[in-house]
């Protein structure tokens, strides 16, 4: 059987990202299946749609790291609002917190909500950079569980009776918008089937 060669990146992989927790649990998903190495980055977002955010972090990312990036950008996104706060969230959460987030639906019977992960990977300053999108539909209630990783608290995915915060880790990477969009990104690394240089 043939061998299909992939192309060679310059560079190992770097997911850049200023939120230690994404971090945590992009390496909790990928495992072994795609190397990278990690840059603690906070990016200049810029303000749209949220594949363009995403995206234009990813050309940034690239710039600064001189090879290859893979970068995301989480939404949470309230359907009576038409998708706000969406990229938005946070600095909603910052500014008003659970409880606010709360209110915001109060004046709506629909509390149902989505979050999504928007992945861009880049493969240098000159790529276009390409985007992954996964999407975990829920909807918005009273916090419950550990306040450790943002809106965990106070969004529940739909089929269960419990927060993401309240859901062991393994739970949550099993079903989340986070988990759907990795799984796109590893599907393209496969078929690119990429080849990565020796970490030195
Ligand atoms: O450096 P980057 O990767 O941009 O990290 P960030 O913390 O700025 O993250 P975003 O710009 O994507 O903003 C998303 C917000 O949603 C929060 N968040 C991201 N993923 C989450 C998840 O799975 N569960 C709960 N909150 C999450 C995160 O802490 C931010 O407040
Ligand atoms: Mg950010």
């Amino acid at each position: 059987m043939a061998t299909r060669i992939g192309l060679m990146l310059p560079r190992p992989v770097t997911f850049v990202t200023g939120n230690a927790k994404k971090l945590e649990e992009v390496r909790a998903i990928l495992g072994n299946s795609i190397p990278f190495r990690s840059l603690k980055l906070d990016l200049p977002e810029l303000q749209g749609e949220p594949e363009d955010i995403s995206k234009e972090k990813a050309r940034l990312a690239a710039i600064q790291v001189n090879g290859p990036v893979l970068v995301e950008d989480t939404c949470l996104c309230f359907n009576a609002l038409k998708g706000l706060p969406g990229p938005y969230i946070k600095w909603f959460l910052e500014k008003i917190g659970h409880e606010g987030l709360n209110n915001l639906l109060m004046a709506y019977e629909d509390k149902s909500a989505y979050a999504s992960c928007i992945f861009s990977f880049s493969l240098g300053p000159e790529s276009e950079p390409i985007t992954f999108v996964g999407k975990t539909p829920g909807k918005i209630v009273l916090p419950r569980g550990p306040n450790d990783f943002g809106w965990d608290p106070i969004f529940q995915p739909d089929g269960f009776d419990q927060t993401y915060a309240e859901m062991c880790k393994e739970e949550k990477n099993k079903i989340s918008h986070r988990y759907r969009a990795l799984a796109l990104v590893k599907s393209h690394f496969a078929e690119a089937n990429y080849t990565f240089p020796i970490e030195d």
